[in-house]
């Protein structure tokens, strides 16, 4: 028997830091979102733990036990032989390790029957990693411990955009110069309505934009086509970066941005997306 699940790509719509732990961890208010562009996980019992990656986006990603997949199966403590169809770029800020981990728990769960773990051993894989298990809208709290889901998402049209440069998540909090900046409105706006919605959005934050502007420059001008493309609402950088997203209300309108988008970038990873919008099978 083999289990699959999808490992959808985590977009941080907002990501406010507001404090830092005495061990350098930072504490967090991000609005996370998953989205229908993402790796595939396939678990199948063996006898031994192996790791295979394909697809596209397979040149790099580690086959050893530095990859979160191996770590949650070592985590679960049962043999698998996996399979990790690569979709996503790496150190792109939408999670692809985590997301990655928290698809193998739950097909390898599912395939042995397993609970889950504790949140405090999912976070050994990654702050990331919470929240990525769920893989629904939430508000992430805490340094990434804490997951609260939040209700009637937008589906709108999306897209990502990276400039094939890749950014290490520890370096760009390093360079945050205020570590403690307002967190989210208690209170949501209503989602089903996305003018609102997305105007509310537009006075959020990601405060590690700027730091992660100054490592990779690229990212500025990643926001600024986004941003001047037609019909865009809202560009944002996601996580560190260097990834960023522009929302749409429309279809067509985001169909005809993205051409225009990969004619003039044609080097850069630009893809349609848009949330998921359900829990997660
Ligand atoms: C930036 C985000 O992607 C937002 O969702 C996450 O907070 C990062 O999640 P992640 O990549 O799973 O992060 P980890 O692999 O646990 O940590 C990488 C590094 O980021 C920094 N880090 C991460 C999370 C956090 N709340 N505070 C931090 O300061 C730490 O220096 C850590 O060594
Ligand atoms: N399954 C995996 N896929 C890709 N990279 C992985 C995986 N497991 C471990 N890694 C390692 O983790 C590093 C960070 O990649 P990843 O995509 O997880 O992070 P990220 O983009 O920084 O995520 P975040 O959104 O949390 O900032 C990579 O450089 C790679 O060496």
């Amino acid at each position: 028997m083999t289990v699959e699940a999808f490992a959808p790509a985590k977009i941080n719509l907002t990501l406010h830091v507001t404090d830092q732990r005495s061990d350098g961890y930072h504490l967090l208010d991000s609005l996370v979102t998953f989205v229908d562009v993402g790796d595939a996980v396939t678990v199948e019992k063996a006898e031994k733990s192996t790791l295979t990656v394909t697809g596209p986006m397979a040149a790099g990603v580690p086959t050893d036990s530095r990859n979160l997949v191996l770590r949650a199966a070592e985590m679960l403590g049962v043999p698998a032989k996996i399979t990790l169809n690569k979709h996503l770029p790496a150190a792109a800020g939408i999670g692809g390790g985590s997301s990655d981990a928290a698809a193998a728990l739950r097909a390898l769960t599912t395939l042995y029957n397993l609970a889950l773990p504790s949140v405090s051993d999912l976070l050994s894989l990654g702050a990331d990693v919470p929240v990525c298990v769920p893989a629904t809208l939430a508000r992430m709290t805490g340094i990434g411990e804490q997951v609260a889901p939040v209700v009637n998402e937008p589906v709108w049209p999306m897209i990502l955009i990276n400039p094939r440069v890749s950014v290490p998540t520890g370096p760009v909090f390093q360079a945050l110069p205020s570590k403690n900046n307002p967190p989210m409105p208690e209170d949501f706006p209503d989602w089903k309505d996305w003018d609102t919605a997305a105007a509310w959005l537009t006075t959020q934050r990601n405060d590690l934009e700027a730091p992660a502007i100054g490592a990779q420059p690229s990212i500025g001008q990643v926001l600024t086509e986004l941003h001047d493309s037609k019909g865009c609402a809202l560009a944002r950088m996601s996580g560190s970066g260097a990834t960023c997203f522009g929302i749409y209300f429309d279809d067509d309108i985001r169909d005809r941005a993205l051409k225009k988008l990969r004619g003039d970038f044609p080097n850069w990873w630009i893809m349609p997306t848009r949330p998921l919008g359900h829990p997660m099978a």
